[in-house]
């Protein structure tokens, strides 16, 4: 079956047209409700029986998110939200606006047009007004809507069944594979919006349970100086650097990246100091300043022109930008104090081991490779699947922080183990994937391992999930 379908579940058309007439009630009771105001109804066109699906969810999530910005940025009035994520005949959402219904229907035929997934679209936008109930494409002076395989009318395709379901599914299907597959879009976002992504990741990584060895809300892992409440004190510190990483990135103009790097850096040393002021001391999220403030200044560079940019060029900035950190920080590093070698200059000195840095000048490689596929085609719930991913992570790679603890590099195929047995199990939507989960926090804390590079990387994972519309 094509992924865009699996897992979903065949509609019948009793069900179809009892869901039409819920759309219909659903309108009329906000446009009773609303009378002066523009009602948004949003769905998906998705052809054949199955309507509904993990991936399908991922569809809508990804423009509603889109669709939902261009209202905030617009600074109208949201008076009401309404989503159903879960519908069998498919997901669906509603805004009411306030503006003019010819703006918004305006607003939203570009949606359609230049979105990625905007043909998979389906946008009413109506209210009571001088102008009429609702504007048609046509009213607007616009051409009708392509049809997805042939790019002809596609209300004359449908009507005259001119392309086989398997054809229209399969087209479907590789608008999906284009958006979150083959690369990952990402949209052209505002910095708070960008900010925003980079705390709530920080804050869903520390509130995810059970991590075996991390601090989380039921357990403080193998950690004794810290517990969930520090974490959430860390990360709202760090929105200032954050909101400053995406202006360096959106402003820079220099031909070398690795500036970039040059000028983020005294930016990152002033967020350690704000973290160890709003955690009185305690290191909660070194790497992830290391790590996502490079991230966010990439994103902030690929997104100069104000267009969406994917995932791999990101990365490909990421990689420019750290060019320079492995040769000026551990191969001939000018600034080392002896007396307070971290973690990081002694695996590199005694196990030619690169750690974080490594990963930065890889261009982070398990976040494509690993984090995000996990987190895009493990099953369950979200919180399952974030689980799936930390633990994946944790098993590709090289962890400064577990090799620290542990104080051998042998840790790295250890925790490959516990991995594979975890996933053996069946993963963290099994009873006994979780109970593998709490069980291994307790080995780990036994034996004082953590694996805060895995951590870090989940974050990562976070903000792009929630740059994609993967996670939202
Ligand atoms: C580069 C940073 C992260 C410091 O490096 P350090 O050597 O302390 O790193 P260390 O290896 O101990 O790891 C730091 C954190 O990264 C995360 N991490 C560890 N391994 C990995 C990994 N493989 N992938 C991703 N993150 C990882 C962990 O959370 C860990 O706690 C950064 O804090 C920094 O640049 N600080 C300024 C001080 C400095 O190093 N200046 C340059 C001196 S020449
Ligand atoms: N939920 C989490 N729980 C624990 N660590 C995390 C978590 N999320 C991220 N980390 C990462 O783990 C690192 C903390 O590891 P650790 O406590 O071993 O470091 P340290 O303070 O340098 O060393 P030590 O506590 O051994 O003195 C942080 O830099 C942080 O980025």
């Amino acid at each position: 079956m094509l992924e865009l379908f699996a897992g979903g579940q065949a509609v019948t058309l009793d069900q179809v047209l009892t869901n039409r007439e819920w759309r219909s009630a659903v309108q009329q009771q906000l446009e009773a409700d609303f009378p002066d105001q523009v009602v948004v109804a949003v769905k998906l066109n998705i052809a054949g029986p199955i309507k509904n699906s993990l991936k399908i969810r991922q569809v809508f999530m990804a423009g509603w998110q889109v669709i939902k910005q261009a209202a905030v940025s617009d600074s109208t009035a949201i008076k009401k939200v309404h989503v159903d994520k879960q519908r069998i005949t498919g997901p669906e959402a509603f805004l009411v606006l306030d503006g003019q219904l010819k703006k918004w229907k305006q607003e939203l035929l570009r949606f359609e047009e230049d979105f990625a997934l905007g043909r998979l679209f389906d946008c009413d936008v109506m209210a009571d007004s001088a102008t009429g109930y609702q504007l048609s494409r046509r009213d607007l002076g616009l051409p009708p809507r392509r049809c997805l395989v042939c790019d002809e009318d596609a209300k004359i395709c449908a009507k005259e069944g001119r392309h086989l379901l398997s054809a229209v599914q399969a087209a479907s299907n590789q608008l999906y594979r284009d958006y979150f597959v083959t690369d990952l879009t990402l949209p052209a976002w505002s910095r708070d919006f960008v900010v925003d992504a980079a705390v709530a990741a920080c804050l869903q990584e520390v509130a995810l349970a059970p991590k075996p060895g991390l601090v989380d809300p039921i357990s403080a892992g193998a950690h004794r100086d810290m517990t969930v409440m520090t974490f959430l004190d860390s990360a709202v510190a760090l929105r200032p650097y954050f909101e400053k990483a995406f202006e360096l990135g959106q402003g820079f103009s220099q031909a070398d990246a690795t500036g970039l790097l040059a000028a983020l850096r005294p930016e990152g040393i002033k967020a350690e100091q704000a973290m160890y002021l709003a955690t009185d001391g305690v290191n909660t999220h070194k790497g992830a300043i290391f790590t996502l403030g490079i991230l966010i200044a990439a994103y902030g560079l690929a997104t100069q022109d104000k267009r969406s940019t994917t995932l791999r060029e990101v990365l490909n900035f990421v990689q420019k930008i750290s060019a320079n950190v492995l040769d000026d920080d551990l191969v001939s590093p000018t600034c080392i104090d002896q007396q307070e070698e971290t973690a990081g200059h002694y695996q590199y000195r005694t196990y030619q081991l690169t750690g974080v840095r490594g990963e930065v000048a890889a261009g982070l490689p398990a976040l494509a490779q690993v984090g995000l596929p996990t987190f895009r085609d493990r099953p369950g719930s979200v919180t399952n699947r974030l689980l799936d991913t930390l633990m994946a992570l944790a098993g590709t790679i090289q962890d400064s922080t577990l090799i620290k603890r542990a104080k051998t590099p042998a840790i790295v195929q250890q925790m490959q183990d516990w991995v594979d047995e975890f996933f053996d199990l069946g993963g963290a939507e099994t009873v006994t994937g979780q109970k593998y989960l709490t069980t291994l926090n307790q080995t780990m804390i036994e034996q004082n391992l953590s694996i805060g590079g895995a951590a870090d990387y989940l974050i990562l994972t976070i903000f792009i999930g929630r740059l994609s519309g993967l996670l939202s």
